[in-house]
């Protein structure tokens, strides 16, 4: 037999001829994109005994784990760690603090991300019985997944969940800077002496404040006229009146209009002729998907939108599915966790319909654990019926910026509920006048902001900022999700004196 491949040179390029046409490989699944969402998927299918093909182009895991939400809130502990020894001229004597990045950098190459190396991610996935490529895919006609010369024919489905990347704007001259992204920030061993930080929403501000913590010059810049923009204003001043605390400037309605870059470091210039210098720019100015690379064309699905569309059950089109970041519901690893369930009971389910209730591998006892896992999912389905696929509801969908104060937040903010015409209460208290935070006695702010529908006599969203904020808010979650009637939520015993004792003081004030 002949190990060369079949096929002729034409005008220079190798092609193959029909019979040396690479032969799809017939899986279950393929799943494109093994981050927090694709590998949750992944998984589970592989251990429900499922053929799955998991491609990945960079670390198993994604953002996540090695340039997100760990190694952040690594950064954010240490500086917490700094904030509190400080305070402890007003509460207990004196503490003389040396913060030194080391140990930080130190803890994220060692203990968060094993130096960006995601063997221990791919065994992990392995171990379940999924089989890894290492590789960019793009999908390849209906059905099919194409990763170099590999080709996947998927029986039973395709999941996409090939997240974000950052959004960088076309502001003149950016492109051709070094400028840092999130991942520069996160692998950084040796701090800047100042730092211009643009874009204020949740990744701009919690970074700010840890650099600031540990003696960075840092200056945040804004397009609009408040930092947080996305949550309530309440919280956009407790957020912005802590990070200037902490020695950050923040300059809000500054419309970057040009950035250069010389020996000196950056110079940012505003449309308003606003000037800015620092030796490092962090570029935080949101994510956003790339779905021209996906071959989405390919399977006759648009791929010219921000995000990808999904139903309620994630799916995009007929046997393909996406989940997190991609499906723009939301940039937060509970999200994709959340759809990741649903998937899964999903595919599960078209699976044990198309086989007409047949078992998928042949295995009853892996046809057991696949519909107990279905099943299991609808039981906990909120709004799905028994029996059912458990169908997404985002409407008690909790986010936390870790800043400190922490920012937590669920539902609607007043200004959300009120332009969708509900007839709205709104319930506000400050930490500050609660005995706890009286106690606390510190330069934190924090507060509770109740939103509530009068008519249906329920909370629809909330805000708990404070040094347990994004805790405080499990509560708030709960009432918001099961649509506790406010009466229950009055009656309650909120125990004394905690921080979330706040809440039943906003319930009380509650008011059109
Ligand atoms: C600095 C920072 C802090 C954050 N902090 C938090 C937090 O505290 N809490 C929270 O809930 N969320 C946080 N997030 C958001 C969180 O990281 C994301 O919501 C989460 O990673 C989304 O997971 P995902 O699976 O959708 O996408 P990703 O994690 O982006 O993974 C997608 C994967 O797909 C791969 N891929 C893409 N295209 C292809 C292709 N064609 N072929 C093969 N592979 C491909 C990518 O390499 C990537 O590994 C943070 C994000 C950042 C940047
Ligand atoms: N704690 C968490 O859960 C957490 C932490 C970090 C990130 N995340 C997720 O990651 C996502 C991305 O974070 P992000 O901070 O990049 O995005 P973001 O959308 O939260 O904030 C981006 C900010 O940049 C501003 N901006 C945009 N263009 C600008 C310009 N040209 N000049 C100045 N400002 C500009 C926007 O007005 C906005 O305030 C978040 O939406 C969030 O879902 C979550």
């Amino acid at each position: 037999m002949s190990l060369l491949p079949r096929g002729r040179v034409t005008g220079g390029r190798w092609v193959r001829d029909a019979g040396g046409m690479a032969q799809p490989e017939i899986v279950d699944v393929v799943v494109l994109g093994l981050g927090v969402g694709g590998e949750e998927v992944a998984g589970r299918l592989a251990e429900a005994g499922l053929t799955v093909v998991g491609i990945e182009r960079n670390l198993v895991g994604g953002e996540c784990p090695y340039w997100g939400c760990i190694p952040s809130k690594m950064m954010i502990r240490a500086a917490n760690a700094i904030a509190e020894a400080r305070r402890v001229g007003g509460l207990a004597g004196t503490a003389q603090v040396s913060p030194d990045w080391a140990t930080v950098a130190k803890r994220i190459r060692e203990e968060a991300t094993d130096g960006w190396d995601d063997r221990v991610a791919v065994r992990r996935f392995t171990d379940k019985g999924g089989r890894f490529v290492r590789g960019g895919g793009r999908l390849d006609g209906p059905g099919r997944v194409r990763v170099g010369e590999q080709v996947f024919q998927a029986r039973h489905g395709i999941v996409l969940g090939t997240g974000t990347r950052p959004s960088v704007p076309p502001v003149d001259g950016l492109a051709d800077t070094p400028y840092w992204t999130n991942r520069e920030a996160i692998e950084v061993e040796e701090l800047p002496g100042s730092l211009l930080v643009l874009g204020g929403g949740a990744i701009g501000l919690e970074l700010a404040q840890v650099f600031a913590r540990f003696g960075v010059r840092v200056t945040v810049v804004e397009a609009l006229d408040r930092v947080l923009a996305v949550e309530e204003p309440e919280a956009s001043e407790a957020a912005a009146a802590a990070l200037r605390a902490d020695g950050v400037e923040i300059r809000t309605g500054v419309k970057a209009a040009r950035v250069e870059h010389g020996t000196e470091g950056f110079t940012l210039r505003g449309t308003e002729d606003e000037e800015f210098t620092a030796e490092r720019l962090l570029v935080v100015t949101g994510r956003r998907a790339h779905l021209d690379e996906l071959g989405l064309e390919t399977i006759g699905v648009d791929a010219g939108g921000r995000y990808l569309p999904v139903d309620d059950r994630l799916r995009v089109t007929e046997g393909v599915w996406a989940v997190g970041d991609v499906t723009g519901e939301g940039a937060f690893t509970h999200i994709a966790m959340y759809q990741a369930a649903i998937i899964v009971a999903d595919v599960l389910d078209h699976l044990r319909r198309a086989e007409g209730g047949a078992d998928p591998s042949g295995t009853a006892s892996v046809v057991g654990g696949a519909v107990g896992v279905a099943s299991s999912l609808a039981a906990t389905g909120s709004s799905g019926s028994a029996g059912s696929v458990p169908r997404a509801d985002y409407r008690a969908l909790p986010r936390v910026t870790f800043t400190d104060p922490e920012i937590g937040a669920v539902g609607l903010t007043e200004e959300q509920a009120r332009e969708r015409g509900i007839n709205v209460q709104v319930g506000f208290t400050q930490l500050a006048s609660s005995t706890r935070g009286w106690i606390n006695k510190t330069d934190e702010v924090g507060f509770i902001k109740l939103v509530a529908d009068a008519d249906q006599g329920v909370l629809i969203g909330a805000t708990s900022a404070g040094p347990a904020g994004g805790e405080v808010l499990s509560a708030l979650v709960v009432a918001v999700h099961a649509a506790v009637p406010l009466t229950q939520l009055r009656h309650m015993i909120y125990a004394y004196p905690t921080f979330h004792r706040a809440i039943s003081e906003a319930l009380g004030k509650l008011r059109s």
